[in-house]
């Protein structure tokens, strides 16, 4: 399998401060990479050193073998697709001109817009079920459609890797698993980051688990999400088991003073410890 986006020893620090530490890893064409980790492991400055929003110092990101310091922007763009956390400069467009956003890296300044430009819209649109929508501000959406906008962007701007920060936040379980379906089906190579194990365990095909900045661990969900390693990275104790449904690891974290020797003994809804 080809790779198609490449991290090697990547570093990223402000001022004395390393916030991404050495770390190296491929992305193979087509695989869903998860980045898993602790709340300011460094997952979300390690997805903007990737697409060139923080410019790495200390070894180097290769975008389908192209250093990426040494490309355009417009050329990263055509490249790689990004929905992050913050959306405030787009809050007030609708939702036809956000999804539309995602034909500039193909156009040139003066270009109109085309019947084949207008049909890409609306069939990303369908695609995404925001069809009948299009008008709609994007700060008047929920949660899960300004996901799914911003989904269709992506798919308007034709890129091979789509990287998603926290894609899953303030979003219920159904939404949740909506949305991670929706991108897993557009065949895309993907990094996403994740807090939920669950989501990551089920949907993506490898994870790379951060802590303090570096990599702890890259592999497939099953070989990282152990209670060893997590009990270590989250400071939590933990049983791993299978998930029922998709035969991915299923992760119970127990409370903070919980004991994971007896988890029989741990009742839900905070009820009383039977010891
Ligand atoms: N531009 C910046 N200037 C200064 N410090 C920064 C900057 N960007 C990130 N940091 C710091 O780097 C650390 C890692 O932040 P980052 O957002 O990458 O972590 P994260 O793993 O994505 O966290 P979370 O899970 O909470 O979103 C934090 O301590 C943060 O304050």
């Amino acid at each position: 399998m080809s790779v198609v986006l490449e991290a090697n020893n990547l570093s990223w620090q402000v001022g004395n401060k390393v916030i991404v530490e050495q770390i190296s890893f491929s992305l193979k064409k087509g695989e869903t990479l998860g980045i898993v980790g602790p709340n300011g492991a460094g997952k979300t400055s390690l997805l903007k050193c990737l697409y060139r929003e923080y410019i790495v110092e200390k070894g180097e990101v290769r975008l389908q073998g192209k250093n990426i310091c040494e490309v355009s922007r417009n050329y990263i763009a055509q490249k790689i697709a990004v929905v992050g956390q913050h959306h405030d400069s787009i809050f007030d467009l609708t939702v036809f001109d956000v999804v539309h956003m995602g034909l500039l890296p193909h156009k040139g300044l003066f270009d109109r817009d085309n019947s084949e430009d207008l049909k890409l819209i609306e069939h990303a649109l369908q695609k995404v079920d925001l069809h009948t929508k299009a008008e709609q501000v994007f700060k008047t959406l929920s949660g899960g459609e300004q996901q799914r906008c911003l989904i269709a962007r992506a798919i308007v701007q034709r890129s091979d890797i789509l990287i998603m920060d926290e894609p899953t936040n303030h979003l219920d379980v159904f939404y949740q698993h909506q949305i991670l379906s929706l991108v897993k089906k557009l065949k895309l190579s993907l990094v996403i980051t994740v807090h939920d194990l669950n989501l990551a365990a089920q949907y993506c095909d490898r994870l790379l688990l951060m802590s303090d900045g570096k990599l702890k661990a890259i592999n497939t969900p099953e070989k990282v999400l152990t209670s060893e390693c997590l009990q270590q990275v989250f400071k939590l104790n933990c049983v791993v088991d299978t998930n029922p449904f998709t035969q991915a690891p299923r992760i119970t974290f127990a409370g903070l003073h919980h004991d994971t020797e007896h988890p029989h003994l741990v009742t839900l809804a905070g009820g009383l410890n039977e010891n």
